[in-house]
Order: C-alpha cells, then structure tokens, then sequence
C-alpha cells in the first residue's frame, strides 16, 4: 500500500461516508425551525422533502401551524416559544445537526428563543429565510419581528436569503427594483450581520432570465437561470434555503452550496408538470423527480476518497509503445512510483485490445490497492469490471454512465467552467478533471486556461478537482501553491509517459509536490 505524504483538504469528508454500507457513520443532518404548512407544498414539509431529497436527514422545531392549501391560508396557530425551544432543546440534545435554517418566525419570543438555543449549542451554519408573506399573499410574518431577526438573529447567519420584498422590508422600505437595487440592498443586510446575503430576483421585472444576487461583504455574484413556466412556485423559497442548508451540511462551501441548490430548484420546478395536486394557483414543486434516477442522490460519492486523486497517472499508449513497454508495465512502474489512481487512455486500440489492456492494467491495480479508470469508454469499462471512467465533455453524460455504471464507481468528468461542475455534481460525478491549466502536445486542439481558470473553476466547485494539462516537476509547486480549496491533485500524461523510466518520474513528480506542500503554506491548506 501507498505511504501518502500528503492528503489534500476536502469538506466533504464526512458526508462522503454517510451512506458506506460498511458501518453506521455520521448522516449529515439539518434542523428545519419553520411553520407547518398543511398543504405540504411549502414550510417545514418542504423543507424536509427538499433535505431528503438532497441526501440529507431532516429534523423539525414547528414555530406555527398552517391551515393551508394550494388556494391560500386559511388560518394560523402559533406555538409558545416555550414550546418551539423545548423541541429544539429535544433534537439538539439527541441528534447531531450540521445546519439549523430558519423560515416563519411568527413572534419576536420566537427569534429571541431560537437565538438563545443556537448559541448554547454552538451551531455551525445557519440558513435563515426571512418568511413574511406566502406566495398567494397572505402575511405570515408581521412588522413586531422586525427588529429581533434584523438584531438578534441576522447577526448569527451564515447566509440570509430574502426575496426581493424581504429585502425591501428588511431595508426599512428601500425600493428593490432592479439587479442594482438588489446588490445594494444585499450590501446593507450585510452590515446587519450575516456572513452571506443571497437576494432573490424572482420578481425581478424587464429581466428574461432570473438573477439572484449573492454578496459576501468584498463582492457580488449575479447567479443568473432561466425563468420556468409553471403554477408549481408554492414552497420555492423553502425550498431553496432548505436545499443550501442540505449542501452546507454535505460540506459545501456557500456559493457552490448556493449554484447547487439553485440547479435542484429548476429541475423541480421544471418536473412539476408531471405531478398534480390540488386545484389552485399554488401547486407545489416536484420535490421527488429524481426517485426515477437513483445514480443522482448523494450516496453516489460514498466509496469515492478525494485524497486518491493526488497523483494521477493518465496513460498514453503512443508513448508507451514509442518508448517499447506495454501499457500494465507503464502501469506497475507509475504506481510503484507513487501514482495513487490510474486512467487507461487508449485512443487508438480496438475494443478487444482496449479490454485486454484494461484488465491487465486492472489486475495491478489491485494488486496495490490503487483504483485503475477507462477513458471515455462507458462499454470497456463495464466488460473488464473497471474502477470508474473518465469523460469529456462530447462522451457519454455523466448521468447515463452513472445510470449505467450505479452508485459504486467513480466517475470523472472534464470542466473547464463553474457551469460544467454544477451540473457534473447533479449528474453524479466525483471529481471534476480541470484543464488544461498549461499549454500541452497531448491533446490537440485543447484550450489552455491557465491558472486563472483553475482558481474560478475550484472557487466554486462542490466536487474535488483535479489539475490537467502541461503539468511537470517545474510546475507543480506554483499549482499546488496556486491554493483553490478543491483543488486535490494533479493528473499527468506526458511528464510520467514519455520518459524511459516510468517509475523514476514518478518518483520525481510526486517529490516535487511533496516539497511543495512542506516548503509552503499550500500543506495547511490541503492537508
Ligand atoms: C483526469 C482527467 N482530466 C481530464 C481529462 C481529459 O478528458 P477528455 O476531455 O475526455 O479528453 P481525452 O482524455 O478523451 O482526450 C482526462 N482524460 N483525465
Ligand atoms: C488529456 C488532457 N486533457 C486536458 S489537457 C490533457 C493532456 C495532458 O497531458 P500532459 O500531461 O502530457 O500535458
């Protein structure tokens, strides 16, 4: 087995073992404090389907019952605040929450107690929408809480998330008009106290596509989606709280947390024409629509350790054959030289070579312990029992190779934009192959995105990456020290292959990157 000097940092760590059929682990875990809505369109019902289907467990301090359907509310009982703490006092005192997120708090007692219990229990994010009226209009929320939630609570959030007449409100009345007013609004909700403040454009008039602004006290993000056309909007913005909640508690940071829980919100809403319930003008969303596709929900990551993408060996069979040894000896020797996961890119064999090569190179892997994946071919990598594959951008979707391939094998894709990582999340990938960062003869006709686009890509990634393209001992250290939190690796064709000893420039490499991360800072970030 592989000493490994390093292991690079991943959020994620304990989410990715949340669902291991090996031992109960730690199941990340949310606490909605909301009102009931009986119509189970939005409120805490909402907020649990959303979780759930995220991945993530689910439990519930009720603040208000609704009686309300998909016409309207017909009428509201608010709890004690006595009582709302005491069922928080109950989960907190059992369960392990990771994210407590907060919708109608109906009386300033209510914020005051919910205050209280999450500081005595020390909590580590907090998603707090600022319910005040229900989509068909009807207040849920009046002025006397004002002054508490922009007080006491906003002062405790990791991220805030108003609509654009919350903001206004919030803002003591300011206009909200326009994706100006929105960035500016954010701004001052920010001085209230909230680490993030993310402003929902729903309302947003003149606009074709829908913006949502998000402000982390240095910048704004317009996050911008396309508008969908359907009566399904009850519940949509507890559920999109509800869902970066469930992000946050997966491990995300907040803007990948964020671009990810906005791609769930438009799928549900773009499949809530398949499901009809009720007969007003508020249905509720598709919550659900992935029960069809089981590949993407979250236990899909649980086998896969992030740390494995290191060193990352990616074969060439030209310069293997050039250089007169077969592609599993090329194979042995990079591992033997501390590659920690291999690819079989075979760009010119027959499907019955590929397979041939696939298998030996397979064989060795285990042999060491080290994961061995089929470039583009879904096909070879079924017949030889590979570990995972690798795709591009014009293979097969990542989501029919998950569908094909199910929960067990890792699957990479290639991005070289946030967009492309988003929605290699949803789909089901593990890790994300980025580049090339440097000018490469590997790969022809390959646009080179240097540094920069390495740092923007990993900024907002929610699945680990991997650097691609041009790497070399030369180079190594200004990737790694480059510090984008995603970042875990780097992979390699050419540096590794294209030498007439294998195992040497493996060694090489990865004592270059073992320097780097001892000599730098990089290791505090990655270790
Ligand atoms: C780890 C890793 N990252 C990126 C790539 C490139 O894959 P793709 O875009 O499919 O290009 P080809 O490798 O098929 O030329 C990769 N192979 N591995
Ligand atoms: C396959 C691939 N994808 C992006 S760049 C690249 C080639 C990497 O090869 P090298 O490490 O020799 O530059």
């Amino acid at each position: 087995m592989l000493n490994l000097a390093c292991s690079f940092r991943f959020k994620s760590v304990t989410a990715t073992a949340a669902f291991s059929t090996d031992s109960p682990a730690h199941v990340p875990c949310v606490l909605t404090i909301a009102g009931s809505d009986s119509g189970a369109g939005a409120g805490i019902q909402a907020d649990i389907k959303a979780c759930a289907a995220r991945g993530v467990y689910c439990c519930s301090a009720i603040t208000s019952v609704t009686a309300q359907n998909t016409i309207g509310v017909q009428g509201i009982s608010t709890l004690p605040a006595a009582f709302v703490e005491q069922q928080i006092n109950s989960v907190l005192d059992d369960i392990h929450v990771d994210v407590v997120k907060t919708g109608m708090l109906a009386s300033p007692e209510i914020i005051q107690s919910v205050c209280s219990r999450i500081k005595h229990y020390s909590i580590g994010s907090l998603v707090v929408d600022p319910v005040m009226v229900s989509t068909s209009g009807h207040e849920l929320s009046g002025p006397s809480i004002l002054d508490r939630l922009r007080k006491a609570l906003l002062p405790l959030a990791t991220i805030v998330t108003p609509n654009m007449s919350e903001a206004s409100v919030l803002a003591d009345g300011k206009p909200v008009n326009t994706v100006l007013d929105m960035r500016e609004v954010a701004a001052e909700i920010h001085r209230m106290g909230p680490r993030y403040v993310l402003v929902k454009g729903g309302h947003l008039k003149n606009s074709h596509d829908l913006v949502d602004v998000l402000y982390d006290g240095s910048g704004w993000h317009e996050l911008r989606g396309s508008r969908i056309k359907t009566r399904s909007t009850h519940g949509t913005g507890c559920t999109l709280a509800a869902s970066i909640a469930a992000e946050l508690a997966k491990g995300l940071d907040v803007l990948p947390a964020v671009m990810a829980a906005k791609e769930y919100v438009a799928k549900a809403l773009e499949h809530s024409s398949s499901i009809k319930i009720g007969g007003g003008a508020q249905g509720p969303m598709n919550h659900f629509f992935q029960l069809a596709d089981w590949g993407k929900l979250s236990s899909r990551q649980c086998r896969f350790d992030p740390r494995k993408l290191f060193l990352y060996a990616v074969t060439d069979s030209g310069m293997n054959k050039r250089w007169d040894r077969s592609t599993p000896a090329a194979v042995e020797q990079a591992i033997q030289g501390g590659a920690t996961i291999i690819q079989i890119r075979e760009k010119e064999a027959e499907t019955l070579e590929f397979i041939e090569i696939a298998e030996a190179s397979l064989a060795i892997g285990r042999k060491y312990g080290v994961p061995v994946l089929i470039n583009d071919r879904v096909d070879v990598a079924v017949a030889c029992n590979a570990d995972g594959v690798h795709l591009g951008q014009t293979d097969m979707p990542v989501r029919l190779a998950r569908s094909i391939l199910g929960p067990g094998k890792i699957i990479g894709t290639s991005c070289k934009t946030v967009e492309q990582a988003v929605k290699a999340y949803e789909d089901g990938a593990d890790y994300i192959g980025c580049g090339g960062v440097y000018p490469t003869t590997t790969k022809k006709k390959n646009k080179t995105i240097g540094l920069d686009g390495l740092r923007l890509l990993c900024e907002a990634s929610p699945l680990p990456v991997v650097a691609i393209g041009g790497i070399s001992a030369a180079n190594v250290e200004e990737v790694m020290n480059s510090r984008p939190a995603m970042l875990h690796g780097v992979a390699v064709v050419s540096t590794l292959f294209d030498q007439s000893d294998v195992g040497q420039a493996t060694r090489d490499l990865r004592a270059s990157m073992t320097a780097a991360l001892s000599e730098s800072t990089a290791g505090k970030v990655f270790s």
